[in-house]
Formats: C-alpha cells, structure tokens, sequence
C-alpha cells in the first residue's frame, strides 16, 4: 500500500467541486520510433492490453517488439501527423473544451473539465492531481469509448484507481462505462452516415470497422463484441435499413492470435473479389479520428479494396466535435452527474453544522 500523503487542511461548510475527466487512448509525442517506444512499452506492459503471463511477455516485448515496431509504427503516424500533433490528440482537446461550454451553458461553468490520456501525456494521475488542488470532491471520469472493453475503459479505471492510491481525502467518484447505445450517440452517427449519403450518394455497401480484441476475451466474458454489434443494430435501425447492406468487421489485428472476426480489410478485398464496386466504411467504436482510422481505414484499407477491384472507398470520419455528439457528450455527463447537478441545500446546512460541532469537539481536544 503507498504511503498516504498530507492533504490540504479541511475546511467546514465548502461548496462541493465536480470535476469532470475526459480520457481517451493516447498518442505517441512524436512520430519518431524514438518517441513511439515508450509509448508502446507503457501501452503493451498493461495487463489488461496483453494477458500474456509477464514472465513469457517481458522479453518477447523488450527483445522483439520494442526493437521492430516503433520504427513502422512510427512511419503510419508519421502519415497521419497534423501541426499541431497526434488528431486524437488535437480531438479529444478540442472536445472537452466544447464539453467545458456546453457545461457552462448548462450552468456548471465553475466545473473543472480537464483531459488525460491514458498511455503518454497528459497522464491521468497528473491531472487528477491538478483537480485535486483546483478544490474536485467530486469527480467524474468520461472514458471516450462508446463500446466497454476490459483492455481500453478497464484500463482507465485501474489507472484512475491507482492515481488515487496515495490521497488521504479520496474525492466521490463516478465512471461512465460506456455509451454504445446512448440514442444521442446513435442520432449523431445516424445524421453523420445520412449526411455523407446526401453528398457523395449510397455506396453498395456500408461497413461498420470496430476495433478488434482477442477472441478469448469474448469467450471469457468481456462485452465488448456484444456492445459493438448492439451499436451496429441500432445504427441500421435509425438508418432504416434491415442489415442486408451493413457488415460488422474488426479491425487493428495485433499479434498472431485470433481476434474478433470477420477482419476488416480480409473482408473488403473479398466484396471487391465478389464484384462490389463500392463501399462506404465506418468506424463507431471510435469518438475521434485516429491512426486506426485515418491510416488503416481510410488509406490501407481504401488501397487494398482498389487493389482487388473495387472502384470507390468512401470513409466516413468519426464524429469529431461534430455539434450533435457535442451535445449528445454534454448529456451523457449530465445524466451521470446526477444529483451534483443540483446545488443540494440541505448539503450545505448539515456541512455547517457538523462544521461547528468539529470546531468544538477539536477546541475541546486541546
Ligand atoms: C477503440 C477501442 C480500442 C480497443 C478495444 C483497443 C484494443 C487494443 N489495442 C491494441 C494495440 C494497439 N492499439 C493501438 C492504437 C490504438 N488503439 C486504439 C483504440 C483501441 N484499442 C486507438 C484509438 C489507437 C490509436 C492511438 C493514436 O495515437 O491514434 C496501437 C499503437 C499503434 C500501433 O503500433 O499499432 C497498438 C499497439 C491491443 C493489443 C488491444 C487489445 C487487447
Ligand atoms: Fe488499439
Ligand atoms: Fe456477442
């Protein structure tokens, strides 16, 4: 167990603070392979990521992995780069800052909305910290993930746990789990697939690329494979379409076990082989463009489709900041908040009587 640390002194009858956390995935610093190998060091020692015994992990990891992949790694980033960084980055910034307004709107502009990232900077203990000392009794974590998966929201909630491992005063703490049928969500994607119809037209095809996870972990119980095909249902529900012309797939195969299947790009070049001329892709289980999107997706994939005979490779970009999902991101956290929402009267009227009585009982001590 760490060593508990001081907190600052306590003081009677405060308002309560709600902070909300907003965490996503994580990028490299850089697209270097100098950068990318710290990045997947942290990345792939989490257990929750490989469940791979650590004895047998820790030199195929050191000796293989972190000795090839940075560097290939490191060129797909490098593809993908914008000015002002890694666009999971640039996303999840811009996001909880139109969280931050929509809050304010809402009338909680003296929430503290703050991001972090799981693997890399900014890191989640730093930030709670930064919360902490901002006065957040009340914390809520938004893990980006519409869809649970032990390897991604799991993860967060270890790392959030274990950031709190050292507080004496330990802050109310609420997690949203994950949204994969939120009806805001699934409006927002909705709008977006309609949108991209009524512009470039209805291509043969609509894919839904989720990424993927290793099959044992749907046979052990994890959901994620259920919440994704459940996001998938509803989405062709609200498109109107009866599935005949929507495939799940999964994509981001890593290593050489099995993982969720049909694989994504395997798929493609088969409906390219079996004469589909066009298709339009997808990626629901992503809040925000990313290397597996904007690379994989929208450039092997679309490469590997041509290749086999298709014509056209429309992909559909994640919602972004787009307004509804903004919105949708704002209820979501409202809806968890709950009753911190609320400025609870009585709250305050037993804070400042318990406040008095403790300033008696500790008069009466010394
Ligand atoms: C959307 C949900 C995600 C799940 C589920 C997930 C599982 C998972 N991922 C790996 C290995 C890698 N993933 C990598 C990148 C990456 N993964 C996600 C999301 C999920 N991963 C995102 C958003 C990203 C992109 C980050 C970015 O900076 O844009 C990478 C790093 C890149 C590379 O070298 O390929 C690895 C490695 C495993 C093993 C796993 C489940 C067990
Ligand atoms: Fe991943
Ligand atoms: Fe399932």
């Amino acid at each position: 167990m760490a060593r508990l640390r001081p907190e600052p002194p306590h003081t009677h009858g405060q308002t309560p603070r709600t902070g909300v956390l907003v965490v996503n995935l994580g990028s490299p610093e850089a697209p270097t392979a100098a950068a990318l190998r710290p990045y997947l060091k942290q990345f792939l020692s989490d257990p929750r990521v490989v469940e791979i015994p650590r004895l047998l992990w820790w030199p195929i990891l050191n000796l293989i992995i972190l000795n090839t992949r940075p560097a290939k790694s490191a060129e797909k980033y490098a593809s993908i780069w914008t000015d002002a960084g890694s666009p999971l980055r640039v996303h999840t910034e811009r996001q909880t800052k139109i969280l931050a307004g929509y809050l304010g709107e809402a009338g909680h502009r003296d929430w503290v909305v703050r991001w972090a990232m799981r693997y890399g900077d900014p890191a989640i203990r730093a930030t709670l910290e930064e919360m902490r000392a901002l006065g957040c009794d009340r914390i809520l974590v938004m893990p980006m993930y519409p869809q649970y998966a032990g390897s991604t929201t799991g993860s967060v909630m270890d790392e959030v746990a274990r950031g709190l491992l050292e507080w004496r005063n330990l802050p109310e703490l609420r997690f949203v789990r994950s949204y994969h049928d939120h009806p805001g969500y699934i409006a927002a994607l909705a709008d977006a697939v309609h949108r991209h119809w009524q512009h470039n037209g209805q291509a043969e095809r609509l894919i839904l690329s989720f990424h993927g996870v290793p099959r044992f972990t749907l046979d052990k119980g994890d959901p994620y494979h259920c919440e994704c095909h459940k996001t998938a249902r509803l989405l062709a529900e609200a498109l109107g379409e009866d599935g005949k012309r929507i495939q799940v797939t999964f994509q981001s195969r890593f290593g050489k076990a099995e993982w969720l299947q049909p694989y994504t790009q395997p798929t493609l070049e088969a409906l390219a082989r079996d004469g589909v001329k066009s298709v339009d892709v997808m990626c629901p289980g992503f809040a925000a463009d990313c290397l597996e999107t904007l690379e994989e997706i929208a450039m092997e994939c679309k490469t590997a489709f041509i290749a086999h005979g298709g014509r056209q490779f429309n992909y559909i970009p994640c919602l972004n900041e787009d307004d509804a999902w903004m919105r949708c991101l704002r209820d979501i956290v409202l809806e968890h908040a709950g009753h911190w929402c609320r400025d609870d009267p009585r709250r305050g009227a037993s804070d400042r009587g318990t406040g008095a009585q403790h300033a008696r009982t500790m008069g009466a001590l010394q």
